[in-house]
Order: structure tokens, then C-alpha cells, then sequence
């Protein structure tokens, strides 16, 4: 049985005092980190306070992004040994908003990947096909040719270690989710890529999230489904009330 990870991005909102309320209400609020992985990813700016006040906590605290270089001339950018140095435990890894407005691409991810294991970090990537491209029924090509680009040259171990966020971008802050049936059917094909590409072991090992306006209405239905596993959630994870009923539900699954 593998467990549920639900994972609340924040995206680029909040103020630090928001940030520090949300944490104060929710930080020991959560269910035990043996029932359900409960994770807050955060701005940069936040990470390190909060990574100090959820010590100790169920509540983990992951990044948004990070460079792959451990260090040098990149200005503006945040390496995997700065994150790891603060205490961060996850990292989101080729949002779609990453890969549409800053042109990141497969082969950055991948980098992005090994990076994040190289420096203890579990990577969550994230993969997903556009409007367009779901009509033209390329979503399976699209989603299969992201994850196994991501994947490329990890250990069989790393692959089993790594969640997996399934997010067709039609539905991020949209409000349009994927009927449970259309994400469920996408992740039971990352999870055959996964098997094909890797092994048997690291499919049923590793956890695939859906993301894409999950809320605390529609996330039972979402996480009942078989290869679901936990939830990757933008604007329902801004209120500490909301993202406590979703980390709750993770709990049932
Ligand atoms: O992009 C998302 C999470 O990474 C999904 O955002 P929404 O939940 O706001 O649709």
C-alpha cells in the first residue's frame, strides 16, 4: 500500500506574516507523517523559518524550483545545496509553469533530478499535456516522453523514490479538473512507463499525484482512484483550513 502525499504549492503568493499564520494553524494540525505525507511548498523567501517552526512536526517543507549547479555564476538562481542546507525535504521539479513561461526544458529537469538526489532532496516532477495537445490525442505520447526523460539515468532505487505529479495544464487554476477517470487512466500510464522503463518494483513503489483544481470537494473521488496517490494542490492549498481537509482525506486512502 503505498502512501498518499499531499503536497500544497504555493506558487508565488503569500506574505511572510500569511506564510507564518498558515504554518501556526496547520503545523500541528496535520495527521502523522505515518498516515500521509503532508508537505507545504513554499517561496524561497519563506523556507527557512518555516522549516524551523514545522521542527519536529508531521508538516515537511519542500521548494518550488532550484538550479541544478551546486554553485557559481547564476544569478537569481537557488541551488540543491543551499535547499538541502536549510532543511527542505522536497522539491517540485518542471511545473508546467516552469517549462511554459521560463522555457525550462526535459533535459533541465533531468539535471534537475539528479541534483535533487545527489543532495537528499525527493524530487516531485511534474509532467502534463497542454489543451491542444490532449485534443489531438497526444497526451499519453506527451506525459510518457516527459517521464521517461526525467528518469533518465537514475538508479532503479532513485526512480521508486521519486513522486510523480500528473497535471494537465487545461486544468491548473482553472477550475476545469480532470474527471477522476481521465487522471486516473494518465497515471495508470505513468505507472506501465515506469514498469517498462524501469522495473515492476519502482512502478509499485514509486507515488504518482494528480494536480490540476483539486479541492477539498472533489479529492476523495480523485484519491479513491487506483493509481492516484496523493494530490499536487495550487489555490486550495492557500487557506490552512482548506489544506488541512485535503491532507485528511489523504489519510482515508
Ligand atoms: O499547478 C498546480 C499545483 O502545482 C495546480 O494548481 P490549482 O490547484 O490552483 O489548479
Amino acid at each position: 500500500m503505498r502512501k498518499q502525499v499531499i503536497a500544497g504549492n504555493w506558487k508565488m503568493n503569500k506574505t511572510h506574516r500569511e506564510a507564518e499564520d498558515f504554518i501556526q494553524t496547520a503545523k500541528n494540525e496535520v495527521p502523522s507523517a505515518e498516515q500521509v505525507e503532508s508537505i507545504v511548498v513554499a517561496p524561497f523567501p519563506f523556507l527557512q523559518k518555516l522549516v524551523e517552526e514545522t521542527e519536529g512536526t508531521s508538516l515537511k517543507i519542500g521548494a518550488q524550483n532550484m538550479h541544478f549547479e551546486e554553485n557559481g555564476a547564476f544569478t537569481g538562481e537557488v541551488s540543491p545545496v543551499m535547499l538541502k542546507e536549510l532543511g527542505v525535504s522536497h522539491v517540485v521539479l518542471g511545473h508546467s509553469e516552469r517549462r511554459e513561461i521560463f522555457k525550462e526544458t526535459d533535459e533541465e529537469v533531468n539535471k534537475k533530478v539528479h541534483a535533487a538526489f545527489k543532495h537528499g532532496l525527493t524530487p516531485i516532477i511534474c509532467v502534463g499535456e497542454s489543451l491542444e495537445q490532449r485534443e489531438a490525442n497526444e497526451t499519453m505520447d506527451v506525459v510518457e516522453g516527459q517521464v521517461k526523460k526525467a528518469l533518465e539515468g537514475l538508479t532503479n532505487e532513485q526512480c521508486a523514490e521519486t513522486i510523480i505529479a500528473y497535471e494537465p495544464i487545461w486544468a491548473i487554476g482553472t477550475g476545469r479538473t480532470a474527471t477522476s477517470e481521465q487522471a486516473n487512466e494518465v497515471c495508470t500510464h505513468i505507472r506501465k512507463v515506469v514498469s517498462d522503463y524501469v522495473n515492476a518494483d519502482a512502478a509499485d513503489a514509486v507515488r504518482i499525484q494528480y494536480g490540476g483544481s483539486v479541492k477539498p470537494a472533489n479529492v476523495d473521488e480523485l484519491l479513491s482512484q487506483s493509481d492516484i496517490d496523493g494530490a499536487l494542490v495550487g489555490g486550495a492549498s492557500l487557506e490552512a483550513d482548506s489544506f488541512l481537509k485535503l491532507v485528511e482525506a489523504g489519510k482515508h486512502e
